[in-house]
């Protein structure tokens, strides 16, 4: 994007993660993870919490050096090339690293200097990144005087002020209310749509990773799946069912010695997955009369994927032990 940079072969994908495994002590954080990010995609990296997400976050913008394996940022090596890396990509972190006794503007200005920008060119850039994310009318107040959502605009802000290629960003929707989110949303889109940078974040929220372009799940370290939200819930398969009942593990031997269907238990609830989940309901009721105190049917979600692929519900994993 500037000028004096090398430029970089527009064939290469924006991130290629070559086998790249992290360990602390004996915890595997990252196992030999593969994972592709093109160019100008919105791409979310979804987990529990210990799931390896902030240790690949970290990885990918240079913080730490890989112990093995290596990854590709606009075809430089990780390993070799963090230099050149750096300019290239802008970074938000999960612990806040605005100042909050200097203004917005100071904020962003000193993020500037730390990238060489002076005189016309950062006041050019200062000018258009207050303008990108609505904060020229603010840009003398005190950080500290700011709300939660407009903090997280200043972070951008500063993540960009240099024009990076790639944002890369853990949890930014972390403590943001449901509409700071939204907002959050819509400002990442429109930097992928209309400045084409390629958006990598980290969430452990399954509902906003939906709205990404692509999605990986990532688990104790392993990568469970990637692909779109929509085909990830499509390789689930039908329709989720999922049944209240009392006796939940009785329920569940029922249906699966006289439907032959794979009924499982989480939580207390039956859950299955089966085609036209709709006309299984009068079948599921009557083969236990007066059990079921409610059921559902609805189409599977980033949740129902991540049961199919680990076994285990979503929230349940942080609790389990890492090899
Ligand atoms: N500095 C460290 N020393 C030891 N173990 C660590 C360290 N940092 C992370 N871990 C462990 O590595 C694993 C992956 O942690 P990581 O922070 O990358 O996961 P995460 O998906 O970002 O989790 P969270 O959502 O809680 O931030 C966890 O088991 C964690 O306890």
């Amino acid at each position: 994007m500037n000028a004096s940079r090398p430029v970089t072969a527009d064939s290469c994908p924006a991130i290629a993660v070559e086998g790249l495994t992290h360990r602390y002590g004996s915890r595997t954080a990252l196992d030999q993870l593969q994972l592709t990010i093109e160019r100008g995609e919105l791409f979310a990296i979804v987990g529990p919490n210990g799931g390896g997400k902030t240790t690949l976050f970290r990885l990918l913008s240079t913080l730490i050096r890989p112990q093995a394996g290596d990854a590709k940022i606009l075809g430089h090596s990780l390993r070799t090339s963090s230099a050149e890396i750096r300019p290239h990509i802008g970074v938000v972190f999960q612990a806040p690293s605005v100042d909050r006794k200097l203004t917005v503007g100071e904020n962003i200005r000193y993020q500037a200097h730390l990238y060489g920008l002076t005189g016309v060119a950062l006041q050019s850039r200062l000018a258009i990144v207050l303008e990108q994310f609505g904060l020229t009318d603010r840009q003398h107040d005190f950080v500290e005087k700011l709300s939660g959502g407009l903090r997280r605009r200043v972070e951008l802000a500063k993540g960009l002020v240099h024009q990076p290629t790639i944002l890369l960003l853990d949890e930014p929707s972390t403590g943001l209310d449901p509409g700071a989110r939204s907002d959050l949303w819509q400002i990442l889109r429109s930097l992928v749509v209309n400045h084409r940078v390629t958006v990598v974040l980290t969430t452990h929220y399954l509902d906003e990773a939906a709205g990404a372009d692509r999605v990986a799940i990532l688990s104790q370290g392993k990568l469970m799946g990637v692909d779109t939200p929509e085909a990830l819930c499509r390789s689930v398969g039908g329709d989720a069912v999922l049944m209240e009942t009392p006796r939940p593990d009785e329920l569940a031997a029922t249906i699966r010695r006289q439907l032959s269907l794979s009924a499982t238990v989480m939580d207390g609830i039956v859950r299955l997955e089966v085609p036209d989940g709709h006309t299984w309901v009068s079948r599921l009721v009557e083969l236990s009369p007066g059990s079921i105190q409610s059921i559902r049917v609805g189409k599977p979600t980033l949740e129902d994927v991540f049961i199919a692929r680990t076994g285990h519900r979503f929230w349940q994993v942080e609790e389990q032990s890492h090899g």
